[in-house]
């Protein structure tokens, strides 16, 4: 947990306090409901503090950090208490197969929090939406039209486009020093507004740091989360009114581009449809089993974005620092790469899908570096998992990273080292329980095709185009690897690189990318 937290957690422990014993008695026997659960056999835990639980336990770094190193103590299925809240921590192959397998129905739901309430209309987007109807059609709509196969190669163009673009301005900075980090993030963002909206919006860089401040916030390790019965603190700690105005800034932007997408004249073909353009087809042919209103269409596109943007590009970021750290694996992909690119300076999406020493980079990365490595589940019927009892809404929290890091699965498991994935068939969809970056299960990712075109393509053109070099003379071993605080865990500190252009025919091999 970051300082920022930990101070802000330090001011309202002692306030929830004084506001617990001004409570009613009533009040405070409904506080004390879950307490009774732990006289059911729960699986077991650290010894928990009255009112905080192990709140405590997580202060000092991050949470998905220091529950791996509770689970070592107290095993893959491990219960803890934050605030009023009751958590089982799944830190294991096999247990997280348990849950997300064998008991997929019971925990196909997520725990609704505040930022969610308020940002996506009630938890009415795909992500936060309670398992049942509603949820199933969305998630149809989303598998069918907006993320299949089909959707994610009409999106080609525009990929192309702004990788060309990407690699430009990369290149006419010279070999001074780029904040790689941003770039590669703006990249993405720029992709997913066009295959969103049709074109870059006016009011883009807007909507892109709300998106920014709503994934922030959204980790769901807030005070307000932790006691949600005590609705006070929502507005003492100004996080209601900070999701409000961000709402209403998201909510302002979505309702001019939905107008604009409504009032346009000219009909467009299935394959340069954007998404907004799938949504209100549908919402106009009807045959949905419910009416789908603006704020459903709303919710799901800031879904594309919160949830497709940064984890995207976080992978990127962390491939790029992974490599450089290594720097005889950054050379082993440049010259698989550069092979495939020879006389060319690119190749089609089909060719970059076959590069298998770069898949196995991307894997390696993703294994050591989830982009959510907590990922939240709800306990939607009670069940017995283990022999142990898990009462329903209890919230479930599947540490991937730890997972990734389970030494019966892997050998040498802090080590970067790719080759470890050349020869296996592994499964991203979440049949092969120790590696699940993208979850398993009823409520896996549906965007892995769209997630993986916007990494391999960025990240091949990177590493033909350009050799990379670390600022100031830095050495490779001293970059610095710190994880930020998030729902999205990201590089702590931008990572900014020297790029050196690799022009082996002494042409410029940018130029070609126009005929791309
Ligand atoms: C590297 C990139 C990505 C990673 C690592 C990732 C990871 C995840 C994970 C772990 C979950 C939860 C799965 C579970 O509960 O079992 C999830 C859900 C989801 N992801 Fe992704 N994701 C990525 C990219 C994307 C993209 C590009 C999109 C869409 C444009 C997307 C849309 C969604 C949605 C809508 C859900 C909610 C599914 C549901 O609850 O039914 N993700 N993702």
């Amino acid at each position: 947990m970051d300082s920022q937290i930990f101070s802000l957690l330090l001011t309202f422990v002692f306030l929830l306090l004084i506001i617990w014993f001004l409570m009613t008695p009533q009040a405070r026997v409904q506080t004390s409901k879950p307490i009774k659960l732990l006289s059911l056999k729960l699986p077991p835990g650290p010894w928990k503090l009255p009112f905080i639980g192990n709140i405590h336990q997580l202060f000092g770094s991050l949470a998905h950090h220091k529950l791996f190193e509770l689970s070592k103590e107290y095993g893959p299925l491990m219960h803890i208490k934050l605030g009023e809240v009751s958590n089982v921590i799944v830190s294991s192959p096999e247990m997280a197969k348990e849950v997300l397998k064998t008991h997929d129905m019971d925990f196909a739901q997520r725990s609704a929090f505040l930022a969610p309430m308020i940002i996506s209309y009630g938890c009415t987007n795909i992500v936060f939406s309670p398992y049942g109807g509603y949820w199933r059609q969305l998630r149809k709509i989303c598998m069918m039209e907006l993320l299949s196969e089909k959707r994610v190669q009409s999106f080609r163009r525009i990929r192309h486009e702004e990788v060309s673009n990407f690699i430009k301005t990369i290149s006419s900075n010279g070999r001074s020093p780029i904040n790689l980090s941003r770039m590669i993030f703006s990249l993405t963002y720029g992709v997913t507004s066009r295959a969103a909206f049709g074109k870059k919006h006016d009011d883009q860089g807007a909507f892109i740091s709300a998106i920014h401040k709503v994934v922030e916030l959204a980790a769901g390790f807030s005070v307000v989360d932790m006691y949600p019965s005590i609705k006070v603190l929502q507005l003492l700690s100004g996080m209601r009114s900070k999701l409000v105005r961000l709402h209403k800034e998201t909510d302002r932007i979505l309702e001019s581009i939905i107008n604009e997408h409504r009032n346009r004249k000219t009909e467009k073909s299935s394959y340069e449809e954007d998404l907004v353009d799938v949504l209100l087809r549908l919402q106009k042919e009807g045959g949905l089993d419910f009416p789908l209103s603006d704020d459903n269409i709303k919710s799901v596109i800031l879904d594309m974005f919160s949830a497709g943007s940064d984890t995207s590009s976080t992978v990127v970021e962390w491939v790029m620092s992974e490599l450089l750290k290594t720097p005889s694996t950054m050379r082993k992909a440049q010259e698989e790469i550069r092979q495939l690119f020879k006389g060319r300076g690119h190749a089609d999406d089909s060719e970059i899908r076959e590069l298998k020493f770069l898949k196995s980079v991307v894997l390696e990365t993703m294994r050591l570096h989830p982009p959510l490595p907590l990922v939240p589940r709800e306990c939607r019927s009670s069940c017995e998992i283990a022999g142990y009892h898990i009462p329903v809404k209890t919230k479930v929290l599947i540490n991937t990273w730890a997972i990734g890091r389970d030494p019966k699965y892997w050998t040498e498991p802090e080590k970067f080292y790719p080759e470890r994935f050349l020869h296996s068939s592994t499964d991203l969809k979440g049949n092969d329980f120790e590696f699940i970056p993208f979850g398993a299960g009823r409520r896996v990712c549906p965007g892995i095709t769209f997630a993986l075109a916007n990494i391999e393509l960025p990240l091949a053109h990177l590493l033909y185009h350009f050799d990379w070099e670390l600022p100031n003379q830095m050495k490779h071993e001293d970059l610095d690897m710190t994880e930020a605080y998030g729902l999205v865990v990201r590089r702590k500190e931008d990572l900014f690189l020297v790029p050196v252009p690799y022009n082996p025919t002494g042409e410029n091999t940018f130029l070609r990318m126009d005929n791309w």
